[in-house]
């Protein structure tokens, strides 16, 4: 949210992660937020994640390129209305590339973007402690967080418990996770009601993760 005269510096949270603040612009988010806003709607749109073990997710969720269930991709909302899957935008697989690059310079092959799954938090929604394993490639992940401010933790792979790290992430945040820290177990304890900016006009929080398949 920093559009001011010093943009914040990337902050490295661990081996191959790294958190750069206020990354994208205004512009960017507003443009982000209103995409959001259409890809919410049916065929395909946001929906209530069941997990197989009973219980639901308490984020509202969809994707884009590929769609993930718990646990794969499908081309088809298949745990949803069953609808196909919206495509996923180039130019947000450009903005994913150009986050990776200010956090970890010029990648030898730049990843070829094709997934985004989309969440929307309201005041009580939270993530629990995972790992983003479902994709077989090893690509750096690509958040990109909108509206409220939240608390998202960031632990190591090899469990869920401690060391971890408390980091905020606030609207226009991007955070950027590979390498050592690609299978890293992470999640999100807690959002900040109303914290968003006003000129945004967004209840909650989005967080957008751009994946490659
Ligand atoms: O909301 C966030 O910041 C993280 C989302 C996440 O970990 C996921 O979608 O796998
Ligand atoms: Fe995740």
């Amino acid at each position: 949210m920093s559009e001011g005269l010093f943009p914040a510096e990337p902050r490295r949270i661990a081996p191959g992660a790294c958190h750069l603040p206020g990354w994208l612009d205004h512009g960017r988010q507003r443009r982000l937020v209103a995409a959001c806003r259409r890809w919410a709607l049916p065929p395909a749109g946001l929906r209530t994640v069941r997990m197989p073990s009973g219980g639901r997710m308490s984020v509202r969720q969809m994707s884009l390129g590929h769609h993930w269930y718990p646990y794969g991709y499908a081309d088809t909302a298949v745990d949803g209305d069953g609808e196909p899957v919206k495509p996923f935008p180039s130019w947000l697989g450009e903005w994913a590339r150009e986050a990776v690059c200010a956090a970890f310079g010029e990648a030898e092959r730049p990843p070829r973007y094709d997934i985004a799954l989309i969440n929307l938090y309201d005041g009580q929604a939270r993530m629990g402690m995972h790992r983003d394993s479902d994709e077989r490639s090893p690509a750096p992940v690509v958040s990109f967080s909108l509206g409220d401010t939240c608390v998202f933790r960031f632990g190591h792979s090899a469990g869920r418990g401690r060391p971890y790290a408390d980091v905020r992430l606030e609207s226009g945040d991007a955070f950027v996770f590979g390498g050592p820290a690609r299978l890293a177990y992470h999640g999100v304890p807690r959002v900040l009601p109303g914290s968003g900016p006003a000129w945004l006009d967004l209840d909650g929080r989005l967080n957008i993760t751009v994946r490659e398949r």
